[in-house]
């Protein structure tokens, strides 16, 4: 297989583990180095890789990704590109995560998205700080924390939403629709019209439960490959994840390891007037990273059912 690995198939995931004598769960801190590799980190040179298993035995892996010139509020960290790639591969839950350093205050709350998160477990490869109190010796001898040990007292998506919303990583569709479906707008090219309705899947699979304002984006690189995420909210607001930066996942991961200044057109579909509105962040991250990328914006409306479905 050529260029980096981002998800590992669950037998390919046994056989390894065999193949090294070990179980799947002490294979996991065995690829934090891998992951680390993974990261771009042109400010910080500080790579720190996150590894996780899903309940359907794949392993993905993630790694920060910061983007000179810019807030650093702009930076994925390493879990939340690994949060990223579950949603991208359709996973339906996260049980256990090897990290090479602990994680931040931002990511632990990140991770409280996840149904059921105070059960994820955690090993913190380079720790130099851990608290052995609350470690839990699994059969195989390795040492994994209960998240709910990381973030005692939580706050969470239980403070804000109702126990059937679903959360991430939980399969659900916001009812968007362009008003005007089958026309783009006067002077868009043509090769927008894809990358529209690639940025409105992404829209229609981002969780945004805290401001009802869900948005995705759509990239294109110059092959024509087009590459898509959606926007992650957090019960906390300031972790949440832009569409720009969960596409850029997707294009890392896709990518084949090229440079930003390969994407040449992105789409982004979100609500007009939307609360939070991703359009400005969004351009100024991408003018600061592909500055030839045509840019265009698009929006949608959320249709009270599927039968008067209404966009623009
Ligand atoms: O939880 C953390 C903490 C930091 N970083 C990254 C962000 C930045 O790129 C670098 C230095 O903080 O490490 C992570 O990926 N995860
Ligand atoms: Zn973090």
């Amino acid at each position: 297989m050529d260029g980096p690995i981002f998800v590992i198939e669950a037998s390919e995931a046994e056989s390894m583990a065999k193949q090294s004598g070990l179980t799947v769960l002490q294979l996991l801190p065995t690829l934090v180095k891998s992951a680390q590799a993974l990261a771009r980190t042109p400010i910080s040179n500080y790579q720190v890789g996150a590894v996780g298993l899903g309940s359907s035995g794949r392993i993905f892996l993630g790694g920060n990704v910061e983007f000179p010139g810019l807030p650093l509020y702009h930076s994925i960290h390493a879990e939340q590109f690994l949060i990223t790639n579950l949603t991208l591969n359709a996973e339906p839950s996260l049980k256990y995560v090897a990290v090479s350093a602990a994680p931040c205050g931002h990511c632990r709350q990140f991770f409280q998205e996840i149904r059921h998160a105070p059960d994820i477990h955690l090993l913190i490869t380079g720790d130099s700080n851990s608290n052995h109190n609350c470690k839990t010796n699994l059969a195989n001898g390795e040492q994994f924390e209960p998240m709910s040990c990381l973030l005692p007292h939580r706050f969470g998506p239980d403070d804000l939403l109702g126990e059937d919303v679903p959360l991430l990583l939980e399969p659900h569709h916001n009812n968007l629709s362009f008003l005007s479906d089958a026309k783009l707008p006067n002077g868009v090219s043509a090769a927008f019209e894809d990358l529209r309705n690639e940025a409105l899947e992404a829209a229609n699979k981002s969780h945004a439960p805290y401001t009802n304002c869900p948005s995705g984006l759509a990239l294109m690189d110059g092959e024509g490959k087009v590459f898509s995420g959606s926007y992650m909210e957090s019960a906390a607001y300031n972790p949440s994840m832009g569409p720009v930066q969960a596409a850029l996942v997707a294009y890392v991961m896709g990518g084949r390891g090229g440079g930003y200044d390969r994407i040449v057109a992105a789409a982004l579909v979100e609500k007009q007037g939307a609360q939070a509105r991703q359009e400005e962040t969004a351009r100024l991250l991408l003018n600061e990273i592909s500055p030839k990328c045509e840019f265009k914006v698009f929006h949608c409306v959320s249709s009270p059912s599927p039968s008067s479905n209404n966009c623009n």
